[in-house]
């Protein structure tokens, strides 16, 4: 696999340029650094379904999040490691990943607690 992102070198956005990014991404932390949102997916398979495409597309950006995870939880942290905080590479992967996150998160109520 190839990185199809342009390489142009990452430019730290201002903490009211990330606010606003974020807007759109309302379950993304910002902490100055970096960015970083807790998952709790249905079940196993969905959660390594999940992590597969956001590993793929990780790769494919030539970007990756610092990934943690456990059963059916996954915590994911992204920032960018040159400018040791956060560039518009990180929203980008952050919106991508939401699609895979859509539709496999565990409802409230409606899945059993394994
Ligand atoms: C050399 C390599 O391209 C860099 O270390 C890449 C790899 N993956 C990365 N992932 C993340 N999240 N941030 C980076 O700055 C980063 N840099």
């Amino acid at each position: 696999m190839y990185n199809k992102v342009t390489r142009v070198s990452a430019v730290q956005l201002s903490a009211a340029e990330v606010a606003k990014h974020l807007l759109k991404l309302p379950n993304w932390k910002y902490d100055g650094k970096k960015i970083t949102r807790e998952f709790v997916l249905k079940d196993f398979e969905t959660t390594w379904a999940f992590l597969s495409q956001v590993a793929m597309r990780s790769h494919l950006y030539g970007h990756h999040p610092t990934i943690q995870t456990t059963y059916n939880k996954v915590r994911l942290d992204l920032s960018t490691h040159d400018i040791q905080g956060v560039s518009e590479i990180d929203l980008k992967l952050a919106k991508k990943v939401e699609g895979y996150a859509a539709g496999r998160e565990k409802v409230e109520g409606r899945e059993s607690n394994k």
